[in-house]
């Protein structure tokens, strides 16, 4: 089946200083959705942003926000990013003790709620949340920083999501984040992921555009 694949550009690699101005880039550049990726120092060794400044982003950005939080207990924050403009919110499932109350609970916010695993993090452990979510999200690094190597084993477990899916009936949109290039994006659409992040690749790229457009089958 042929599925449209949206690009999502991680602003984790692109200029701070200037990020009303990148995202505005980017979308021009033909980038579907925003990337916004939210560290507390805890889940991942690393601190990025809150929702002061998702809020800010939402200003400059026409395209969805799509807000990948790696951060402990989401609960007590997913109203806040909802509220500050996330129009997708995807919580890690190693993070949520209570992963279907918490994926209810950005359905009530007003957000569409996501899922992601990190690399070791077995298929099986969303099995029972399929039908609740809009999109899997499977990392392909180990979460926490930009410009790392694709994990290959990635590409099998997209496949195989694809066909949990399939099996179901449902057309949930895949999503893959970490490493991509043109090479590697390639191989996990062909697996069946449909939505890729970009963050190194597009913004380490002096033609935002033609790097966007090299993502796509
Ligand atoms: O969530 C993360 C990292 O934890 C990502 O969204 C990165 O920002 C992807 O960066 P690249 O691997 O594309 O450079
Ligand atoms: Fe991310």
């Amino acid at each position: 089946m042929n599925r449209r694949v949206l690009i999502s550009p991680s602003l984790l690699s692109s200029d701070f200083g200037r990020l009303a101005e990148e995202v505005r880039a980017v979308e021009a550049a033909g980038a579907d959705w925003i990337h916004v990726d939210v560290m507390d120092g805890r889940f991942v060794p690393n601190i990025t942003l809150g929702p002061v400044v998702v809020e800010a982003i939402k200003k400059a950005a026409s395209r969805p926000l799509d807000v990948h939080l790696m951060i402990v207990e989401p609960e007590k924050y997913v109203d806040a990013f909802a509220k500050a403009g996330a129009d997708i919110l995807t919580v890690h499932v190693e993070a949520c003790t209570h992963l279907h109350r918490v994926l209810q609970q950005i359905r009530h916010a007003g957000a569409k709620p996501a899922v992601v695993l990190n690399p070791a993090t077995p298929l099986s452990t969303v099995e029972e949340v399929l039908g609740d979510v809009e999109m899997v999200l499977l990392m392909s690094v180990n979460p926490g920083f930009g410009g790392q190597s694709f994990i290959e084993p990635t590409v099998d477990k997209v496949r195989r999501l694809r066909a949990m899916l399939d099996a179901r009936g449902l057309s949930t949109h895949i999503e893959v984040d970490g490493g991509i290039n043109a090479e590697t994006a390639r191989r996990v659409v062909d697996a069946g992921a449909d939505v890729l992040v970009a963050g190194s690749y597009v913004f380490g790229s002096k033609d935002y555009a033609a790097a966007i457009r090299s993502l796509r089958p």
